[in-house]
């Protein structure tokens, strides 16, 4: 395999594509984050000081973030995290407590969970508390340094805030709020939700001890900034093992953002979402079609990734059905013409595919009404067709009414694509779709 120079370091191109793969696929899969929060810099500020008080001054705080999916509520409090612990003072000191609403499903359970993250398990040992708020103070007090005058700063962080708003009397949540609002011991809750009405769903109690800090994360990316974000996420750092292999990648990410139809495809994924989540589905996909015969990304990666994500999925099913299935397909868009969208059952559509049968000259087999009846089951399992009652109703199967799930764009694209499809079929699609 070829060698590549570069000054110590000289790695073959297949490494090379293959750390370029590890690097990117680990940036687009949310296992590394981005250097700087893109387009969200005063949340940042924000969310940073509020932390950096706890941790350096030892005052207590509680902060909403608040946005839906993918906004990033979990990479600004990760990044804002990770630039303070690189303060050495704050590293020694500040511990970290990560519960979520999906795991901890009750106070219980997410009582055990914070104890074992704060390694007090043998502290407590086989001590029982009359109540939450005493075990939640024991494990506070026993953070307490040597001299027992000052605690160590506690960062309660609860991903999917709300489900914690479920609990039997919200006790977790009134106990860590209340603690964050006495001088106890110096504690951030953050809880990060998708939930605009979230304190609605707080119990008075529990509402009156949070701070009303809320950070929203609402704006989404200007395309400016998406084309920004396009180029620095498939752009490679000083620390890639090959900087010449690095450089040659990075100039040609270079010119695939002047390339117009890159552009193009851009706008058209920016149309219809404007994360970072459809973004990196995006270029994983692209960037899976490296290789050793082709180590740069190319515009043509990118259009087949393109096209490959926004592929409709019961088109690619219909590529895999047989002639018969598709004619009965075709036989149930004529009822469905004839009938003005009414729903249809099966006894009537065998008798539509009878009447093609009929014409003159046809390539189809004359199936057996029990072969028929079972391609009809396949496309109910498919789910290309449902029973418009949901399958409730007790009838009998052939006079079921079903409604067709598809449109005739989808059905007209499939036979064009069909192979070998025969010719008086496509004529009776037409006939129907066209
Ligand atoms: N503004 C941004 N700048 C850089 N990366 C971002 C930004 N917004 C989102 N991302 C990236 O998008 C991905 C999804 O973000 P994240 O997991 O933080 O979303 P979330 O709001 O926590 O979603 P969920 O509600 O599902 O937990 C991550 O890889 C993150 O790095």
């Amino acid at each position: 395999m070829s060698k590549r120079k570069c000054g110590e370091q000289q790695l073959a191109v297949g490494e090379c594509v293959s750390q370029v793969q590890r690097v990117l696929r680990e940036r687009f899969c949310h296992q590394r984050l981005p250097q700087k929060p893109v387009g969200l810099e005063s949340q940042y500020k924000h969310l940073l000081e509020l932390l950096r008080r706890t941790a350096v001054h030892g005052e207590s705080n509680s902060v909403l973030i608040v946005g839906p999916r993918g906004s990033g509520k979990t990479m600004l409090l990760r990044c804002a995290l990770r630039e303070l612990l690189e303060l050495q003072e704050v590293k020694k000191n500040v511990l970290q407590v990560h519960l979520s609403g999906l795991l901890q499903t009750d106070d219980r359970i997410a009582l055990r969970e914070i104890t074992r993250q704060l390694q007090l398990e043998n502290v407590v040992g086989d001590k029982v508390f009359g109540s939450f708020a005493e075990n939640l103070v024991f494990l506070l007090d026993a953070l307490k340094k040597g001299d027992k005058s000052s605690s160590r700063p506690v960062f309660f962080i609860l991903e999917e805030f709300d489900l914690f708003a479920h609990h039997k009397n919200q006790t977790l949540l009134y106990n860590l709020l209340d603690v964050s609002q006495s001088a106890q011991a110096p504690v951030a809750v953050v809880g990060l939700t998708c939930r605009l009405d979230v304190l609605e769903l707080l119990e008075k109690r529990v509402k009156s001890r949070f701070s009303h800090r809320q950070i929203h994360l609402l704006s989404s990316l200007s395309f400016r900034q998406y084309q920004d974000a396009f180029r620095s996420e498939l752009t490679l750092q000083d620390d890639f093992p090959d900087s010449k292999f690095s450089q040659e990648w990075n100039l040609s990410i270079s010119k695939l953002c002047e390339d117009k139809s890159v552009d193009e495809i851009l706008q058209k994924h920016y149309n219809s979402c404007k994360d970072f989540r459809s973004l990196h589905s995006l270029l994983l996909l692209a960037v899976s079609r490296v290789s050793v015969s082709n180590p740069t990304l190319r515009a043509v990666d990118l259009l087949e990734a393109s096209r490959m994500s926004s592929a409709d999925s019961k088109g690619n099913i219909l590529h895999g059905l047989s002639i018969l299935e598709l004619c009965l397909i075709i036989a149930m868009k004529h009822l469905n013409d004839i009938y003005e969208g009414e729903p249809f059952n099966f006894q009537m559509v065998h008798n539509e595919f009878k009447k093609f049968l009929q014409r003159k000259s046809h390539s189809i087999h004359n199936f057996e009404k029990p072969v028929v009846f079972k391609a009809f089951e396949h496309l109910l399992q498919l789910e290309l067709i449902r029973p418009v009652d949901g399958g409730v109703c007790k009838v009998q199967r052939e006079y079921q009414l079903m409604r067709l799930m598809l449109d005739h764009t989808q059905v007209m694209e499939a036979l064009q694509r069909y192979p070998q499809c025969p010719t008086d079929v496509k004529q009776w699609a037409v006939s129907a779709f066209g």
